[in-house]
């Protein structure tokens, strides 16, 4: 059994506030592996950690086998690991494609904002973009975004654009993705749309996935292990059934 990502001792303090407390997880490759908890329990600071965004205060940080503790978050990208935000960010003036390919720029050779000009050329940098377009064009396929592919993200609604976010993060190939609350906003249809997505890249992908997740129905549904935080803590990790009915999770959501 191989470990794609692990959490030791994992500790992150703003000032006196311990964001997340002495935190230790191994997650398997393949795995879909959920993080919940009450609002301020410590789940954003963790992917925080994870993706570089913040430096731990305590603890390492391990992807595929290789300490990232410390490393930044282009650096921890570029080793497979790719991420979707709370709050979406994606580029509003660009178009789907666009922002799937910004998903690419980590493997181009050439700067980004050349690639207009490279079309016309023939040289090795037009070579280079057309391999990256047609992974885009695969994931554009896969998440059945042919019909806005020009249009530019702010004209779509929300639900899609959190589908062309998650393409954006899919385009780099990673090895681990993370999730920040991918069904947040979303009305039913979307959010069984987006189980739908998470299982086919799964089954397509040779890839961990690790979702924060609010709502319980979508987490269990889709999560191999839940791990469940309050206060910064770790009260319980295991399998969904398991987690929804540990009192101290049933008290930390009731409470
Ligand atoms: N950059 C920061 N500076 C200071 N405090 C922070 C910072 N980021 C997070 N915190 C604090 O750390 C604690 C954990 O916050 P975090 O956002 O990780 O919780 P969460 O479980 O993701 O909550 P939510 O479900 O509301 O997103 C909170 O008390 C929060 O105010």
């Amino acid at each position: 059994m191989s470990i794609a990502l692990a959490l030791k001792r994992v500790t992150k303090r703003f000032g006196g506030l311990i964001a997340t407390d002495d935190i230790s997880v191994e997650v398997k490759k393949g795995e879909i592996f959920s993080i919940i908890g009450p609002n301020g329990a410590g789940k954003s600071t963790l992917f925080n950690c994870i993706s570089g965004l913040y430096k731990v205060s305590q603890g390492s940080v391990w992807l595929n086998g290789e300490e990232i503790t410390g490393a930044n978050p282009h650096a921890i990208a570029r080793k497979g690991l790719s991420r979707t935000f709370q709050n979406l960010e994606l580029f509003s003036k660009m178009t789907t494609m666009e922002n799937l390919m910004l998903g690419r720029h980590l493997y181009m050779k050439t700067n980004f904002w050349n690639l207009p000009t490279m079309l016309w050329e023939k040289g090795p940098a037009a070579k280079d973009e057309i391999k990256h377009r047609e992974k885009v064009e695969q994931i554009i396929d896969l998440l059945d975004l042919q019909s806005v592919r020009n249009r530019y993200t702010s004209q779509l609604p929300y639900g899609q654009q959190k589908i062309v976010e998650l393409g954006r993060a899919l385009a780099a190939e990673p090895s681990v993705l993370l999730l920040d609350e991918p069904a947040a906003g979303l009305n039913l249809e979307e959010k069984d749309e987006l189980v739908f997505w998470i299982n086919d890249i799964r089954r397509l992908f040779d890839i961990t996935i690790l979702v924060i997740e609010h709502n319980m129905g979508l987490v269990t549904s889709i999560s191999d292990r839940i791990m469940a935080l309050n206060f910064g803590r770790s009260i319980v990790t295991g399998k969904p059934e398991a987690v929804i009915k540990h009192p101290e999770v049933v008290k930390a959501y009731l409470g």
